[in-house]
């Protein structure tokens, strides 16, 4: 009797049967983006959500994440298209015993209010794991799309695996407000090195200064790039970690040492232009510097996933990592979240609270 009473508990546990009822709703990109993102670029569907098969979740978002790649992706798919994304949803239903329900995950569910998949199947080509959060105490989940999730594991292995810094050394950051730079930065901290950021506001470099411990950071709308750096690195730049691509990189090329590294992740200055950018000639610097410049996919490092965010979940609770969110709010307000972090609204990592 015991145990037939303790398996209904734990089936009741597992699985709620709120599928077969749920609606979810989704942003489906109808037109290719021409500069901003444009909240006629979408629409949104209802769909239903199927009973669920053994294996499965059902989860419904709590939070969606905007990120610049997004702006950069869509061109790679046929219209009309599911827009893509990662997300922190809640477990409302499971057949599945190791994600009971009333836990978060985080998943690549695109920009969604209610998801059913398969924890452990094999992941379309490029997407990242689904995860289960751990438990984060004062935190909010919402860190699961940020510090513990791929921007997180981007500042970590792009910093660790492509620049290599040593202590001693000097890193320059350009985008060093948002998600992936402010991260680097303290990385770079705590790592023994002199960190150098680049950003767009005033408030943004008192920020990285003041807070997480950045020895400079530049105003790059305001500030000459060169008499910048040489106030801030007057040993020359060992580590670029490249967020935004465009001439603001070719300066910061031509100031490095020898045997520099730098991190390509991104070209965000450049996402929304119809026309790529003409820059200054890099080829005589990285010759004649023995640079190295290596570009990666964050996604290089599925198999080490878990490395990643557990470094960063130590350094979070050591008090060596700290972060900030621009917490948009609202499923109708995706584009809007989207266009205001490629503008620069956020410091840190920009999110959108559901509901
Ligand atoms: N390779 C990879 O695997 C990954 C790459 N990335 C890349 O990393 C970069 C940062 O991403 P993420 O941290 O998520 O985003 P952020 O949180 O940094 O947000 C984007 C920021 O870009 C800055 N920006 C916008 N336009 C320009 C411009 N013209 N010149 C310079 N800066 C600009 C804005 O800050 P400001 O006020 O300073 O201008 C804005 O806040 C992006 O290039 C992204 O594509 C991100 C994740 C994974
Ligand atoms: C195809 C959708 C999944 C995308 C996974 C996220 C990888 C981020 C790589 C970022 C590149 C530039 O911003």
């Amino acid at each position: 009797m015991a145990k037939l009473f303790s398996y209904m508990q734990n089936a009741t546990r597992l699985y709620s049967s709120v599928s077969g009822k749920v609606k979810s709703q989704k942003y489906v990109l109808t037109k290719y983006f021409q500069g901003e993102p444009k909240k006629s670029d979408f629409k949104i569907v209802e769909e239903d959500i199927p009973d669920l098969q053994e294996g499965e979740i059902l989860t419904e978002a709590e939070y969606l994440s905007v990120d610049p790649y997004m702006r950069a992706y869509m061109i790679g798919y046929k219209l009309p298209t599911d827009m893509i994304g990662g997300q922190v949803a809640k477990i409302i239903a499971s057949r599945h015993d190791k994600f009971p329900v009333g836990k978060y995950v985080a998943g690549q569910f695109g920009w969604r209010t209610h998801t059913i998949s398969k924890p452990g199947a094999p992941q379309k080509s490029g997407f990242l794991p689904l995860t289960l959060l751990p438990d984060l105490g004062p935190h909010p989940v919402s860190l699961g799309l940020g510090v513990l999730g791929m921007p997180g594991n981007t500042a970590y292995f792009g910093l660790k695996e492509i620049c290599k810094p040593k202590a001693g050394e000097t890193i320059v950051i350009t985008g060093a407000a948002g998600a992936v730079g402010s991260h680097v930065g303290q990385i770079g901290k705590n790592m023994g090195c002199r960190v150098i950021g680049f950003a767009g506001t005033d408030e943004k470099c008192n920020y990285l200064i003041k807070e997480l411990g950045f020895d400079h950071a530049f105003n790059y709308k305001t500030t000459n790039i060169r008499s910048a750096l040489k106030e801030g690195a007057p040993n020359k730049v060992d580590c670029y970690f490249d967020n935004v691509g465009g001439e603001i990189s070719s300066t910061i090329m031509s100031y490095m040492n020898h045997y520099g590294r730098v991190a390509v992740c991104g070209s965000i200055s450049s996402y929304n232009d119809a026309t790529l950018p003409k820059v200054t000639i890099l080829q005589p610097a990285i010759v004649f510097k023995e640079l190295k410049v290596e570009g990666f996919l964050v996604n290089r490092w599925f198999n080490k996933w878990e490395e990643g965010i557990n470094a960063n979940l130590n350094w979070l609770q050591d008090g060596k990592l700290k972060y900030q969110e621009k917490v948009y709010h609202g499923f109708d307000n995706m584009v809007d979240a989207l266009v205001g972090m490629l503008r620069g609204e956020n410091t840190g990592k920009a999110v959108v609270k559901v509901k």
